[in-house]
């Protein structure tokens, strides 16, 4: 079969995860039979489905003719033979039972045409097993996606014994037709990639507790603030549900051995009936308590060379098996758990060497089966890391940013942490200079467009977290410094500047673009300098750049009412050059940018130069700036903005 001739995909299971994927597949144009065993259950999931199209729509992400669409392309059943009967892919969503999942396909497999794929949408059983059930294996595949499937990129599609490769193709294609980025799993192994690094690292988390080698807050904060992972361990089991976790662990300790032997604390919680925030109590108290309450300063190095080193046996377990190569490991954790960077990549960071010691301490200390040191460690630790070490150092390689050339001597820096809103952090900024003086000694480069990743936002700003975790005052002058250089640079590039904007466009964001010369916006976009609600200011150029641009009036009402302002405003305002329907916002910069491109790139520079020249003293302004940046970090104000957007509370500044 080839991904063209998928026309009708039957979703079966109407429930969180068989909604949702009923959504993407109609939202890509597919004919979708959605099926539940009950008519309430299965009319609950289309109203589900009505009601998430609807704020799309509502969002700008999608036309109110696309959603009237999709929702017309969806048909809800109960009836099995008419579900599936015209299908050319079955996905399975229905409860992670065996006995359950052994039903469906057994009625299932009468009605659905032969030539028809069949892939679970399973986190937690064998894909062999569910394969074996049917008489088609070959034609059988995991298709794993993550909560909410409309929301979330990655697609684990995963081989079982049987599997036929043209079945993952097909499939991987399919997950693309969805707009997802599929990773394939080569072998089924237990949670498969994404939960075999977050699971065994929320128990080693409750190992720690259980043994009483470091407190909860000791944990949570090392690994929110100096590993700079989305959330802390506890924080993040709370979220999944420590049910969830548990049963997921409880089946890795089945197949694969007592490396992956519970924790008592977290029995404990499972058996107390705490489960996280759906159940009002976890490792946090919810519904009676103020939730997850991270301390920023509470990490501490051995609890972080003690997670990364459990995380890089994973991650050498995976790479050893052949289960996935060290970039899709990366990539699918960054995009199925948010995190900064993959866990392969944070290991040889870390040093490889230093973890193996670490794993070699603790094992010969406690004897437990978990810190064992995986083959595919030990091997990479011997070669110097995941990644190849013996790469030219002198080439330059990108991580937060892409480097493209579209043509017409345009080069074009796409912002790419879609998965964090594009935000700015340390090494974006560093990656941005480098892509600067790149496009600047190429003589086939004649303007620059920058751009983020994604519909969302083009940069919501900088990357609060990993501010947080450098509190201190000196890093923070320095990373004003930094911000004010990279963004300088762009400034002053004797290059012109086009920003295409399609989303947030939010502080530090927003400061970056008011180093183009030109900004484009999508009808949707949104600016704000949202920064004194953080108990901040701008600290990347912004309370000097934008009064520039749009006078000293409404840069101080853009700046001290910290107000979100639509495009349409912005263009009043003389921020937005040009404010274009969604959809041809891509086209139209990188239009304006060819245009700019094919000008006298001498005279350019020069215009450039003397429109900059002739500011008023900035680099005291900007020396100002860094200062008062460098104070507020060791503010209490700042401490509670920030504890405040990550706790989605409103903050209460005290002036200290
Ligand atoms: C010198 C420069 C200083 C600065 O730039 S300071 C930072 C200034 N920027 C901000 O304050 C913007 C903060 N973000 C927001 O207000 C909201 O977000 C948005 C309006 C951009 C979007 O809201 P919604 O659509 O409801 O999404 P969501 O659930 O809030 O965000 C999605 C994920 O993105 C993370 N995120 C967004 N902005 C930042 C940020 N600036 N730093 C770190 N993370 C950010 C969130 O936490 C969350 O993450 P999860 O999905 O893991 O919960």
């Amino acid at each position: 079969m080839d991904v063209d001739d998928i026309e009708t995909v039957a979703v079966l299971g109407a429930g969180n995860m068989g909604h949702g994927i009923a959504e993407v597949a109609a939202l890509s144009g597919y004919t979708v039979a959605l099926r539940d065993i009950k008519e309430e259950f299965v009319q609950n999931g289309y109203e589900q489905i009505e009601w998430s199209l609807g704020k799309l729509a509502e969002n700008d992400r999608i036309s109110e003719e696309e959603s009237d669409a999709a929702l017309d392309r969806i048909t809800p059943l109960v009836d099995v033979e008419e579900a599936v009967a015209d299908a050319d892919v079955v996905i399975e969503a229905v409860p992670e039972q065996m006995e359950i999942k052994q039903d469906v396909y057994g009625e299932v497999e009468e009605y659905a045409p032969e030539e028809a794929i069949f892939a679970t949408n399973t986190s937690s059983l064998s894909i062999t097993d569910l394969s074996e059930v049917t008489e088609r294996p070959e034609q059988f595949c995991g298709m794993h996606f993550f909560n909410p499937p409309v929301r979330m990129q990655l697609v684990e599609v995963i081989s079982g014994e049987h599997t036929d490769t043209e079945t993952l193709s097909v499939v991987e294609e399919l997950a693309e037709s969805f707009d997802k980025t599929p990773v394939r799993v080569r072998k089924d192994t237990p949670g498969f990639i994404v939960n075999r690094i977050l699971v065994p690292l929320m128990n080693e988390a409750c190992w720690m507790v259980s043994e009483d080698v470091a407190t909860k807050a000791e944990i949570d904060s090392t690994v929110k603030f100096d590993i700079g992972l989305p959330m802390g361990a506890f924080e993040l089991g709370d979220q999944v549900g420590n049910d969830v976790t548990y049963h997921v662990l409880e089946y890795m300790h089945d197949v694969l051995g007592d490396a992956y032997e519970p924790a008592p604390l977290l029995e404990t919680v499972v058996e107390e009936e705490r489960y996280g925030k759906k159940s009002g109590v976890g490792f946090y108290e919810y519904e009676d308590g103020d939730g997850a309450q991270i301390p920023t300063d509470a990490g501490r190095e051995a609890i972080e060379h003690r997670l990364l080193a459990v995380m890089a046996n994973e991650v050498g377990n995976l790479v050893g098996d052949d289960v996935a190569p060290a970039e899709d490991i990366d990539e699918a954790v960054m995009l199925g758990a948010g995190y900064p960077e993959g866990p392969a990549k944070l290991a040889d960071d870390a040093g490889l060497d230093t973890l193996v010691d670490t794993l070699d301490e603790l094992h010969e200390e406690t004897g437990a089966d978990r810190y064992g040191v995986s083959d595919g460690l030990r091997t990479h630790a011997d070669e110097g890391g995941f990644y190849d070490q013996e790469e030219d150092d002198d080439a330059v390689s990108y991580e937060m940013i892409r480097v493209e050339y579209p043509g017409e001597m345009v080069g074009h820096v796409v912002l790419d942490r879609p998965h964090r809103m594009n935000t700015v952090n340390i090494e974006l900024l560093e990656e941005l200079e480098q892509a600067v003086e790149t496009f600047e000694a190429d003589d086939d480069v004649r303007a620059i467009l920058i751009t983020g990743e994604g519909d969302k936002a083009f940069s919501a700003g900088a990357d609060v977290q990993s501010m947080a975790a450098s509190a201190e005052p000196l890093q923070a002058i320095e990373l004003s410094r930094t911000g004010q250089q990279a963004f300088g640079k762009l400034q002053s590039s004797s290059l012109p500047v086009v920003a295409g904007i399609d989303g947030y466009c939010l502080g530090g964001g927003m400061e970056m673009s008011m180093c183009a010369d030109m900004r484009v916006a999508s009808e949707r976009s949104e600016f704000g300098q949202p920064e004194l609600d953080l108990g901040l200011l701008p600290g990347w150029g912004g309370t000097q750049r934008l009064q520039h641009i749009v006078g000293e009036g409404r840069a101080k009402e853009i700046i001290l009412t910290a107000e979100q302002y639509e495009a349409e405003t912005m263009e009043g305002y003389g921020f937005v050059n040009e404010v274009v329907p969604n959809e041809d916002l891509e086209d139209r910069a990188f239009e304006l940018a060819a245009d700019l491109a094919a000008g006298p790139p001498v005279a350019t520079r020069f215009t450039k130069k003397a429109m900059l020249r002739g500011w008023e003293d900035t680099d005291a302004g900007l020396e100002i700036e860094a200062q008062a940046f460098g104070h507020l970090i060791g503010t209490d104000d700042l401490m509670e903005g920030i504890t405040a957007f990550m706790g989605d509370g409103e903050p209460e500044f005290e002036g200290k």
